[in-house]
């Protein structure tokens, strides 16, 4: 297959969208010397919408634009949080992810000027996050602190911080260490205090599929393990059917013996009511399948039913 002469990259401006582009473009050029790289600034609807994003109409607000220049033919890569990609459906025809990059780390943050803990923030400290699913784990566990909607990408919500518009901010680690304000983090919380979203840390490159000199190139970035432990975390996703206010929580891992850990936990909105599974398999799909499974027999429809959508 012959090496194609220019990857044109649709990316959103936002500083973490262009720091994953740069990582995409340096790990491009590293195994494939060949090959020039270009980035075609994009704006979602997403970034346009200031508001709650459930109010946009269906999910893909952050996708949605690049899948449809990709298809158009005015790009060749779309570089995605996994963690923004919806899952309750396949990738849109005509498309493939070519390739998963290594996970970044997937915990979530605590930033605080003062430098304290969840723990030990007053009552009524007001904590910037839209997230349902940190709104949830919120609720659950530190009841006396008051989640406020933000929205906005991670620097303008750090200059919200600073202006006082709230206490505290929960925040990706791989986001904030993709901007280089990872010395904003107080508190990394482990995934026990907040469980992660599905593909947190994880950068999906889609392409067209009949594209294959593109798909070879790319396809030679992609991670094994982020791969299996991504497709077992979205089968769960896609077997869950989860509306864009689910509170829904999973993470994969890879044990020594090869085999894939999957725990997955629903929430109610009051985070009083909380599914929880764990399971092993050494087949993604059958894992997803399998503690989706579960968690549906311990009544995740009507749980991810009974929140507003
Ligand atoms: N929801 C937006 C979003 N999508 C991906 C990341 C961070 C990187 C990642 O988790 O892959 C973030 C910001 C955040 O949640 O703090």
């Amino acid at each position: 297959m012959s090496d194609p002469q220019l990857i044109r990259i649709g990316a959103r401006s936002s500083p973490m969208s262009l720091a994953q582009v740069e990582r995409v473009r340096a790990e491009l050029a590293a195994a494939n010397p060949g090959i020039a790289t270009e980035v075609v600034p994009f704006t979602t609807s997403g970034d346009r919408w200031s508001g709650a994003l459930v109010e946009l109409g269906g999910k893909g607000a952050f996708t949605r634009e690049l899948d449809q220049a990709l298809l158009a033919g005015t790009i060749d890569l779309a570089v995605h949080c996994v963690k923004d990609v919806p899952g309750d459906r396949p990738v849109p025809a005509g498309t493939v992810f070519a390739a998963y990059l290594k996970r970044d780390d997937l915990r979530d943050a605590l930033v605080h000027p003062g430098g304290l803990t969840l723990d030990r923030l007053p009552a009524g400290s007001r904590i910037g996050t839209s997230s349902v699913r940190r709104v949830a784990q919120l609720a659950q566990r530190w009841p006396e602190l008051e989640p406020v909607p933000i929205r906005g990408n991670a620097n303008s919500r750090l200059a919200k911080l600073d202006a006082g518009v709230v206490d505290a901010l929960l925040l990706a680690v791989s986001g904030l260490e993709r901007i280089g304000a990872q010395d904003r983090i107080t508190e990394i919380l482990t995934v026990e205090q907040m469980m992660p979203a599905v593909g947190s840390g994880t950068l999906a490159l889609q392409c067209r599929s009949e594209d294959e000199a593109v798909v070879e190139a790319v396809g030679a970035l992609n991670d094994a393990e982020t791969f299996r432990q991504t497709t077992a975390e979205r089968m769960l996703l896609h077997v869950l059917q989860g509306h864009c206010n689910s509170p829904i929580a999973a993470f994969a891992t890879t044990e020594h013996d090869g085999r894939l850990s999957l725990r997955a936990r629903v929430f109610s909105a009051d985070g009083k009511t909380t599914l929880d599974a764990h399971e092993w398999d050494r087949n993604a799909l059958a894992l997803g399948t399998s503690v989706a499974a579960t968690l549906l027999r311990q009544g995740a429809h009507e749980v991810i039913n009974a929140i507003p959508h």
